[in-house]
């Protein structure tokens, strides 16, 4: 992030200079403006997240200057939200205002023109597409069929490392995100594919080239640098090896469609049957690209906020001695004398739930959400805002509000003991999920896909870290992308 911020700077200061040869300076304007921190011209308030990572900058920032503030982001206008209040007025009131996203190199290059769903333009399109996600791809029902699945992956990872060996070093962040990739891949094709690591490594890439902060984001009207970034250029080489990965998978299920004449609407559809049937029988019309778009925002959107969000729970237990008792003694009273573990008995495991949220409460994995866009002049709370305007909504700060949340900073899952919330809070103080129209239509599969394997991880195998070192010692730096996750990789030793 840093080398990027630094890249960005200076080639916004070369970008300056020749915008000052060209151009003559407006006159001010007199309209209310909205608080914002000091700014530079051009590259407006990117050097105040230099040296930090951007989720903790705009929080520190919104901490001197507003929880609703304004910030420019190269030439880039944005409106910040980091306040349960700010956070439930904008995404109740002006909801459909700001439900658009704001067009990418992504959405254009790997996502097929914004035909996915994260990154379409709100529409009649869009809409239905997340028509199809709840009644279909995403329904309690798909998650619940995909149960053997995870189990199956859960099985596996723990004979895997009961192989290696009690005091043998496991590469959990490794492990963790292989599991999670397997089990989308199986849920979206029926199997694990050939590919599996190279695709899952390309949709990794697409995320990490996805945060929104670097020097194509920030001067969309400036194309010459997306070249001179090399971001087009690294993006149209993964998206044709995707496509030709994705395309073969397509060909390869509508063979085996017509051999086995397949019985659609069968409870053990695939994501990719059940978009090739909605494709097939014109329910609603569909191109093989916007399948293959959708199909990636299934990968791209399910697998690293999952697998970020198991290695956190893990990393958190590490250093709260306290609470990985509790858990490890409540899965042993549950399971005890059972060999496996189903998918149906954690989801009643009441300290398991509290440690979930409680991750997902200090470790939001999409922290600034997903960029939304303003589609028209509005009038917030008497400030102009511009269509084309940015939303950033700060999570990340929102779910540490120190107004809201007792001792904010630390890990106590016994917090949530008399809430109800579980994706998102009544007042809008705990949004891991986002809120409002264009809120995550995967929370039940994400928290499923969470849920079992840490309870698998966690009632199996003690955990230390290696080489003595104590537990309390676990470095906790994050890296930003398009999630947050641990800068390292958690390597710790089980014993059993
Ligand atoms: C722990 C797991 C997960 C977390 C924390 C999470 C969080 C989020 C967040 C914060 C957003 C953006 C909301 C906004 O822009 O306001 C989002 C959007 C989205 N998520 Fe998730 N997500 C998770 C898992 C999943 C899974 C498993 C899937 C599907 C396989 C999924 C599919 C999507 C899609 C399609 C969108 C875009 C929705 C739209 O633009 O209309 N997510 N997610």
């Amino acid at each position: 992030m840093e080398v990027s911020l630094i890249t960005s700077i200076a080639l916004a200061t070369i970008v300056f200079l020749l915008y000052k040869l060209t151009t003559r300076s407006s006159p001010t304007s007199t309209k209310k403006r909205l608080p914002e921190p000091w700014r530079l011209p051009l590259i407006g308030h990117m050097h105040h997240l230099i040296g930090t990572l951007p989720h903790r900058g705009v929080m520190d920032l919104a901490r001197k200057h507003g929880s609703l503030m304004h910030m420019k982001l190269g030439e880039v206008s944005a409106i910040v939200v980091s306040s349960p209040k700010w956070a439930k007025e904008i995404l109740t009131t002006y909801d459909i205002p700001f439900a658009n996203r704001p067009p990418s190199l992504t959405g254009e290059i790997v996502a097929y023109h914004n035909t996915d769903i994260v990154l379409a333009p709100y529409g009649e399109y869009w809409r239905q597409l997340r028509k199809i996600c709840t009644l279909e791809l995403l329904s309690v029902k798909k998650v619940k069929s995909f149960q053997s699945i995870r189990e199956e992956e859960c099985w596996n990872l723990v004979q895997e490392i009961k192989d290696l060996g009690s005091g043998r070093p496991v590469n959990l962040s490794e492990n963790i995100f292989k599991l999670i990739a397997t089990v989308m891949s199986r849920a979206a094709f029926g199997r694990g594919i050939k590919d599996q690591k190279k695709f899952t490594e390309l949709v990794k890439e697409i995320l990490r080239l996805s945060g929104g902060f670097d020097i194509a984001d920030i001067y969309p009207s400036k194309p010459f640098l997306e070249r001179l970034s090399g971001k087009r250029g690294k993006l149209n080489v993964i998206r044709n090896t995707l496509d030709d990965l994705i395309g073969n998978l397509i060909s390869e299920h509508k063979r085996q469609q017509v051999n086995n004449n397949t019985d659609h609407g069968n409870k053990n559809e695939t994501l990719l049957d059940v978009l090739l049937r909605i494709k097939e029988t014109n329910e609603f019309p569909l191109t093989d690209d916007n399948i293959k778009a959708i199909i990636l925002d299934m990968f791209g959107a399910g697998t690293d906020t999952s697998s970020a969000t198991v290695e956190w729970a893990i990393s958190e237990l590490l250093r709260c001695p306290r609470a990985m008792e509790k858990l490890q003694a409540e899965l042993r009273q549950a399971f005890n004398g059972k060999e496996r573990i189903k998918d149906d008995d954690v989801q009643n495991l009441t300290y398991l739930n509290l440690v979930v949220r409680e991750t997902l409460r200090l470790h939001p994995p999409l922290p600034l959400v997903i960029p939304h866009e303003c589609r028209e002049p509005i009038n917030v709370a008497g400030y102009d805002v511009a269509s084309n305007t940015k939303l950033i909504v700060n999570v990340f700060a929102i779910n540490r509000d120190p107004e809201y949340w007792k001792d904010a900073e630390t890990f106590n899952p016994e917090r949530f003991e008399n809430s109800s919330t579980i994706v998102m809070g009544a007042d809008y103080e705990y949004l891991p999920f986002g809120a409002g129209r264009r809120m995550c239509p995967g929370a039940a599969l994400g928290l499923a896909n969470v849920q079992l394997p840490l309870a698998h991880i966690m009632y199996y195998f003690q955990w230390k870290l290696p080489n003595g070192a104590s537990n309390d010692q676990l470095d906790m730096t994050e890296v930003f992308g398009a999630s947050v996750q641990r800068k390292n990789e958690l390597v710790l030793v089980p014993s059993f």
